[in-house]
């Protein structure tokens, strides 16, 4: 076991501290950057989406989607022209009787069709919003299983667009209907202003005019809506997260024993008034010139029925005439109403699947070349090759020039105290991130030109925030190696290992017990009470077991994998960890007595190597580490000798 580079001086580090590493004025670093967000793909773009996504996941549906949804916009002036011919067949002197009925069976039928419609319309788009649905998570999820690294995860701006995204999956068809509706509306005016045209080119031209300003205000406040909807989104996410705080079981503990509930509910209530203030004064700006639009268009109507009527008094106009000329004035004015609530939708919707765009048209995360190298067999060991690496240009450097060897088949400490970096080289270990300088190489092959996921497949890793699956012990192993979900004998195996076999035997459906209470499994419904909650200790012995489970890890890497542990445990997992059959462990702990077998232990401060050997080399060298074991253990010496129980007493 060697490492080397503990021979950087804290002068050299002290140097360079300001600057960082020689030659890296200026550098971006991947981690975390906002390179990885594309900018918003533009309209146009957007617009084909929604359109492709619709009619490649449901080709069928959504031609007889469209189809139906633009017949809905000649319907009404086929109904009104019905009608115009009845009213006139009964009243004109020279259609037969049996043309009138005819056209009243024209009428009733489009009548039928016009009530159809809409039914054959909402299933349609129902069935398309599942199917687009569907796909459209799936696509998303695509995209977001394709990062490599966690940079984006922890990126703000990242994290508000997946949630804005995941929100919308049924954005392309909201897109989609919106566009079909300002086509129907247009289908509906251009036919109505057709017929209107016949009857008076003057009041053509009058209702137009009044309509124009409707449709242009509508728009604004439809880009106006947009705009409020985005600036209410983190206010809105706000009050999301508080709710959720309030409800779950993680935090319900804090809350009572601090008192805070009311506190949190009147953040999450104060969060809910900022977002209805500006919904509020959105609704009364909308309601203001929607009055003004519906009081113009309400007095063209009205003078042009004055018109109409006077016209026909006169015998220029028949009271067909009267009855389109009506049907079409209001047509026309409730056509570009719903045009201009059509293009808005249309607009809002296409704004919102940017957010899911940027997600799948982003750039990886970190480089993946195309032909990646071969991951040799491990048969020296993982070296850290002056690795200076912070998680962001505005952050702190991290590490500074750290260079470290985990030679094969060793047992590798790693020591330091809080902030001092030994996860974010975890981090570095499984390429979640790219060093900002040097190089981290398996048996020398650096490890950005390997597959990610051929080198996760080697690693094996216990985080110090590892995951707790709310799924059947069972699952909770076998989710270390998907190979092994299905093999009973190599989960048992794995929890032998991890101590957590006798444990999970004894639960009321063993190993398809539920490790949960947020929901029933199958094998619960007859007793729902049996989802079994585990203690902090036996959640992280399933971890350990879910590390232990992987056939092909070549490095174990486990970060304070003792910490809820009770002593017995921890000497037995220790025990287990020294034994890793010809493995290469890298052991964090702050628990220094858990690491005194290691093969050798580096002191990670300030993230530099600081000190390194075995754990009586640096006891004796009396260093940084010697003083952080003896104040460990002057914790376990009595402060003064324990007094003599006395005797005789009572
Ligand atoms: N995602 C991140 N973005 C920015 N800074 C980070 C991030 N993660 C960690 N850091 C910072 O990096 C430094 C090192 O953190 P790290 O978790 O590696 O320390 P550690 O040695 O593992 O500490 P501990 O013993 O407390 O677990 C800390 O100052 C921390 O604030």
């Amino acid at each position: 076991m060697t490492t080397t580079g503990a021979a950087d001086g804290p002068g050299r580090g002290g140097r360079l501290d300001a600057a960082g590493p020689p030659g890296s004025a200026g550098r971006a670093t991947p981690a975390g950057a906002d390179t990885h967000l594309p900018p918003e793909p533009g309209a146009a773009r957007r617009a084909r989406v929604a359109v492709a996504l619709a009619a490649r996941t449901a080709p069928w549906r959504f031609a007889l989607y469209v189809t139906v949804t633009l017949l809905a916009g000649g319907l009404p002036v086929l109904t009104a022209w019905l009608t115009k011919l009845v009213l006139n067949g009964l009243t004109g002197p020279s259609v037969s009787t049996g043309a009138v009925v005819a056209l009243a069976g024209g009428l009733a039928a489009a009548g039928v069709v016009a009530a159809m419609v809409p039914v054959v319309a909402r299933y349609q788009r129902a069935e398309l919003d599942r199917r687009v649905g569907l796909a459209v998570r799936e696509r998303l999820f695509v995209a977001v299983d394709r990062i490599v690294g966690l940079g984006p995860f922890e990126n703000p701006r990242f994290l508000d667009r997946l949630r804005l995204a995941q929100q919308g999956a049924m954005l392309p068809n909201e897109a989609l209907d919106g566009g079909l509706g300002v086509l129907r509306a247009g289908i509906t005016i251009a036919s109505f202003l057709g017929v209107l045209w016949v009857v008076s080119p003057a009041m053509t031209v009058l209702t137009l005019a009044a309509g124009v300003p409707t449709l242009l205000t509508q728009l604004a406040l439809a880009r106006r809506r947009a705009r409020v909807f985005l600036e209410i989104g983190p206010v809105e996410r706000q009050e999301m997260f508080h709710a959720d705080l309030l409800g779950t079981v993680a935090a319900a503990k804090e809350i009572r024993l601090l008192a805070i509930g009311a506190h949190l509910r009147d953040r999450m209530l104060a969060s809910r008034r900022t977002a209805d203030g500006a919904r509020r004064r959105l609704d009364r700006r909308e309601a203001a010139t929607q009055a003004g639009a519906a009081l113009l268009a309400a007095a063209v109507a009205g003078a042009g029925l004055v018109w109409a009527v006077g016209a026909a008094a006169q015998g220029r106009l028949t009271i067909g005439d009267i009855s389109i000329f009506v049907a079409a004035v209001t047509g026309v004015q409730a056509a570009l109403t719903a045009m201009a609530q059509e293009s808005a939708r249309t607009h809002h919707a296409l704004l919102m699947l940017g957010h899911h765009l940027a997600i799948t048209d982003a750039d990886p995360d970190l480089p993946v070349g195309a032909a990646p190298a071969p991951l040799p067999a491990l048969r020296h060991g993982i070296e850290l090759r002056d690795v200076w690496f912070r998680y962001s240009d505005a952050h702190p450097w991290v590490l500074r020039g750290v260079d470290l060897v985990i030679p094969r088949g060793a047992v590798l400490g790693l020591v330091g105290l809080n902030g001092a970096g030994k996860s974010t080289l975890v981090k570095l270990l499984c390429r979640f991130y790219d060093p900002t300088r040097g190089s981290v190489l398996w048996d020398g092959v650096d490890i950005r030109e390997v597959d990610p996921a051929e080198l996760r497949r080697r690693v094996g890793a216990v985080f110090q925030d590892y995951m707790c699956y709310d799924m059947s012990a069972a699952d909770n192993i076998g989710l270390g190696d998907l190979t092994a979900l299905a093999d009973q004998p190599r989960i048992e195996a794995a929890a032998r290992r991890a101590g957590i076999h006798d444990t999970v035997a004894a639960m009321p459906h063993g190993y398809r017990t539920l490790l949960s209470r947020m929901f029933l499994s199958e094998s619960d419904r007859a007793g729902p009470d049996s989802g079994v909650p585990l203690s902090g200790g036996q959640w992280q012995r399933l971890a350990l077991a879910r590390a232990f489970v992987g056939q092909r890890r070549e490095l174990m890497i486990l970060d304070e994998p003792s910490a809820a542990l009770d002593a017995a445990a921890e000497e037995e997992i220790h025990r287990s960890l020294l034994t890793f059959r010809g493995g290469t462990t890298l052991l964090i702990s702050h628990r220094l007595n858990a690491l005194r077998d290691a093969d050798a232990i580096v002191v990670l401060d300030g993230g530099r190597v600081v000190e390194q050997g075995n754990h009586a080399t640096l006891l004796s060298a009396g260093g940084r580490y010697a003083r952080l074991f003896h104040a460990q253990a002057s914790g376990y010496q009595p402060a003064s000798p324990v007094p003599e129980p006395a005797t005789g007493r009572r």
